[in-house]
């Protein structure tokens, strides 16, 4: 017995030191402060303040999104999502759709309500977002983290002083009057986090889920009416849990705490909704539909609207559903712009422009920014919002599965849905999900796509699967526009080669494959087709055109292609961590600022050996094979600033590869073993996606030499395994064996052979020798000469209103002598500034075309303090090991 027990310590142990994330602390937190902002609200309501209640529910659910997202975005991996973390993940979107039902009772009562004279005539300009809130701030709820840990894992006994800080009262954020703070100092939170908000609910839900939610719904249903008979809340004990309540089991902690009035924030709210329904009038629709839109553009949180769009879209609705629509969406805060990929970049670029001819009016949830959320808030789904690390997007994904309150259920249902554990908590809502940011290999499928719609019936390949078994199908216009590199050259044969490329073994479970995309684009399809939408969305959507609806369908399915495409090359790499792959997907550049050969001033050797070594190889395979089969490793070494990176990203624009940009902190894990499954997953993925490059910057930190005694085991082990994946490249091309006459590429493993380690250092002689060997070009970039830094003085000069002449760029270049193409830059940055200096403060009022010019004056005065960054004697060291190891590239 004793050695089994110890065995499971161990499995448990090795499990915990692998989990690579914590969102608890984060997720509680949220929900501590969800809870606090809750009960002020609600006090306030009690209190008839409608107008700052109305703000403060406002602000929370804003809040709520907008946090929620950063925490996922900081914790992407939701797979890894403890029992508890799932859990109060799920007890914050459980308070924030009460938020959003609160919003509108809230609204309700402001506008229709017979309590207009309570009303406080007090407007809350400041309170329209909890981003620049100014106003006081509900009390704050101290939680004790080990103590919601205890309520999750003992539901029923769950009580929590309210203990307030006294630094917490004394901040201005903070700052409420004592009256309410001793109203408020005896109230005592029970978190329930999972906790059915009614039984009476859940169990009407399970009833109906068979037939009625198909059936269309009263028009008159509001978002929280919708919710409350459509939810279905995970609770992740059993039912028992439920009926046993607080008093059937004693509490484990703090007995003194339950002597204090307990207050659970469920159940208020629930007894607020009954209030509510009391309170409620019979409402005049006619009239209140302006009267909304107008208070609303006064309160709401921003978002972008078209009026004129709006208005119409809204005319064309019956009013009685579209009372309460404006006010549930959800407004996101301002995020940081995602990264574009090129294929959505038209897409975006229309969301742009038709943005920008927005005016900011009110949350419209049939217009808003975000046409994810509008959509859900049209279908009356929960909003659940995820983030990648740089894109804290929206994207619609269908959970067709229902999630019942049994634990072998849920975890049935979990695996059988979205690999996102989250997704089928919530279900049957449709889930807004991270966007998955493998543009390069989205890309590839939607080039593919297209390839294998206009060649299925030509491809030579016929025995071979062909990616086609695994793309939906989709409409040609989404086809066109998600082709966004015409001109790149891409051959017939790549989609097999794609899919066979790995192991050489024809994708498994073709069939299922197939069928299982051709499943999600349905679900997806279903969300959008009229048939299968509730009654508000067809009222939103009564208006769209035939093209409006071809976008959307169109939009659905590349996210899904994405989806899907990222899934399938996971699943198809065998040998390979599955997160580990994941997490090289997030490693994957995304186009969004492509570098062309015309952007870099000078430097044509090295745009010349770079050209040969990669991009007509990658370009033309046929012609580079065997003797001529190109390089595995090529090298750019030199000073700082000397255009190293650009080059690199020159090379990935122009050989239209897919371009891994890999830094060793990506491949560094602290956990033991995960950074050598990082460097197999990334180099089974590259060949997967093959053209690749696989950019490493300042290699000198991955590929140190190996004597170096300093150096510790795990950065020994990354190093090694390296090597091998790297060696293993080489090998694959060796064994392909071809020789320069045998034109076929029916081999269907030449794409392996086409993935380069590109890397660039400031510190080539700290490079490990074995890693020189391989590379088999070593590139020198040295400081630009004259005639480089000519030219890049007129690129920088060239959209810019100047006076200098042509004698006086020679005497700049002159005096540029030693700089390196980065100190260029900065030195014309400086000098463009020197016209705005002499403004001062009439800045601020000039014209632009008032500005005088830029001038020689202008750089000589920057000269001053922008010098040159490499020293004369740095510059012997690189050219003695340019000499001894490399090949000048200037
Ligand atoms: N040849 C060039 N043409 C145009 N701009 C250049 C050139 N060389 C450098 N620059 C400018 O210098 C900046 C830095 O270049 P880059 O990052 O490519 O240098 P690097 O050699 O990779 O530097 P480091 O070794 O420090 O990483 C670029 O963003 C660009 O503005």
């Amino acid at each position: 017995m004793e050695p089994q027990r110890g065995h499971h310590i161990l499995t448990r142990l090795t499990k915990i030191r692998r989990r690579p994330q914590q969102p608890l602390t984060d997720f509680t937190e949220l929900y501590s402060r969800i809870a606090n902002e809750t009960i002020y609200y609600l006090n306030l309501e009690e209190k008839k303040q409608y107008k700052e209640a109305l703000q403060g529910w406002k602000a929370l659910t804003t809040d709520v999104l907008f946090k929620q997202t950063l925490i996922e975005h900081s914790y992407p991996n939701t797979q890894s999502y403890t029992k508890d973390e799932l859990s109060l993940q799920n007890g914050i979107r459980e308070l924030y759709h009460k938020s959003v039902m609160h919003l509108e009772r809230v609204q309700k009562l402001i506008h229709e309500g017979p309590n207009k004279k309570d009303l406080p005539s007090k407007t809350y300009s400041n309170r329209s977002s909890s981003f620049t809130r100014t106003t006081e701030s509900p009390p704050v709820f101290q939680m004790v983290p080990g103590r919601m840990m205890k309520t999750l894992r003992n539901r029923n006994a769950c009580s929590y002083r309210n203990a307030y800080s006294s630094s917490s009262l004394s901040s201005p954020i903070n700052n409420i009057s004592s009256k309410r703070r001793e109203e408020t100092e005896n109230i005592k939170v029970n978190f329930v986090p999972s906790k059915p908000l009614s039984n009476i609910t859940s169990k009407q839900h399970k009833k109906s889920v068979g037939h009625d939610d198909l059936l269309p719904k009263k028009e008159t249903e509001t978002y929280s009416e919708r919710y409350m008979s459509e939810q279905i809340l995970i609770d992740l004990t059993n039912d028992e849990d439920d009926h046993d309540g607080i008093l059937e089991e004693p509490h484990l902690f703090d007995e003194e705490d339950s002597e204090d009035f307990e207050f659970d924030v469920s159940d208020y709210y629930d007894n607020f909704s009954e209030i509510g329904k009391e309170e409620e009038q019979p409402i005049n629709t006619s009239k209140t539909l302006d009267e909304i839109q107008q208070h609303m553009s006064d309160l709401s949180v921003t978002s972008s609207v078209s009026s004129s769009k709006s208005t119409g879209s809204l005319k064309s609705i019956p009013e009685p559903s579209l009372r309460f629509l404006p006010n549930t969406a959800p407004a996101l805060p301002s995020l940081p712009p995602p990264p574009i990929s090129s294929i959505d970049r038209a897409s975006s670029t229309d969301a742009v422009k038709s943005n920008s001819s927005e005016a900011s009016t009110i949350m419209d949830p049939l217009k808003t920014k975000h046409p994810q959320i509008s959509k859900l808030v049209k279908n009356n789904h929960a909003p659940y919002l995820k983030g990648t690390k740089s894109t804290p997007t929206l994207i619609v994904k269908s959970t067709p599965t229902y999630v019942t309150r049994s634990k072998s259920n849920t975890k049935s249902s979990t695996k059988s849905t979205a690999s996102s554990p989250t997704s089928s908590l919530t279900a049957p809502k449709s889930v807004l999900q991270k966007p998955k940011t493998a543009a390069m290999a989205a890309k590839k499928v939607l080039n593919s796509k297209k390839i294998v719609n206009s060649s299925a019936v030509n491809t030579t390949k016929k025995s071979r699967p062909v990616l086609k078994s695994k793309t939906p199908k989709v409409s040609t216009s989404s086809l066109k526009k998600t082709s966004n590199h015409p001109s790149r050259p891409v051959s017939n044969s790549k989609i097999s080669i794609q899919s066979a490329s790995v192991n050489k073994k024809p994708m498994k479970n073709q069939t299922t494959s197939t069928n299982k995309t051709n499943r999600k684009i349905s679900a997806q399809r279903k969300i959008n087709s009229p048939k299968m939408r509730e009654p508000k969305t067809e009222f939103a959507t009564e208006n769209d055109t035939p093209l409006d609806e071809e976008r959307k369908n169109s939009d659905v399915d590349k996210k899904v292609l994405r989806e899907i495409l990222e899934d399938e090359i996971i699943d198809s790499l065998q040998g390979v961590d599955k997160q580990a792959a994941k997490q090289i997907f997030a490693e994957i550049v995304v186009h969004g600022d492509e570098v062309h050969w015309d952007d870099i001033a000078g430097l044509e050797s090295a745009k010349y050996s770079l050209k040969e070594a990669v991009v007509y190889p990658f370009l033309r395979p046929d012609l580079f094979r065997g003797l001529r089969e190109p390089v595995r490793g090529m090298l750019l070494f030199g000073p700082p600033g000397t255009g190293k990176t650009m080059l690199a990203r020159a090379v990935a624009t122009e050989s239209h590869s897919t371009f891994f940009s890999i830094s060793a902190s990506s491949l560094t894990s602290k956990y033991l073993g995960e950074s050598e499954k990082l460097v197999r997953a990334l180099f089974a993925i590259a060949k997967k996606l093959s053209p690749s490059i696989i950019f490493v910057d300042e290699i000198d930190s991955i590929m140190g030499s190996r004597n170096n005694e300093n150096e510790n085991e795990s950065s020994r082990r990354i190093k090694n395994e390296f090597l091998v994946q790297w060696s293993s490249l080489s090998s694959a091309a060796a064994g392909s064996n071809k020789n320069d006459t045998d034109n076929s590429n029916t081999d269907g493993n030449e794409d392996d052979s086409r993935v380069l380690v590109l890397a660039a250092t400031n510190l080539p002689w700290s490079i490990d020798e074995a890693a020189r060997r391989r590379f088999v070009r070593r590139q020198y970039i040295p400081l630009p000469e004259e005639q480089t830094r000519y030219v890049q003085l007129k690129k920088l000069l060239s959209y810019q209103k100047h006076t200098l002449s042509a004698s006086d760029f020679d005497e700049l270049v002159k005096i540029t002598e030693g700089f390196s193409g980065s100190d260029i830059t900065s030195l014309a940055k400086d000098a463009a500034m020197g016209p705005l200096r002499d403004l001062g403060d009439k800045l601020l009022e000039t014209e632009r075309d008032m500005i005088r010019p830029i001038g020689l004056s202008d750089f000589k005065n920057s000269l001053e303090y922008i010098k040159p960054s490499v020293s004369q004697d740095g510059l012997v060291k690189y050219e003695s090991w340019a000499s001894q190891f490399g090949s000048s590239g200037s």
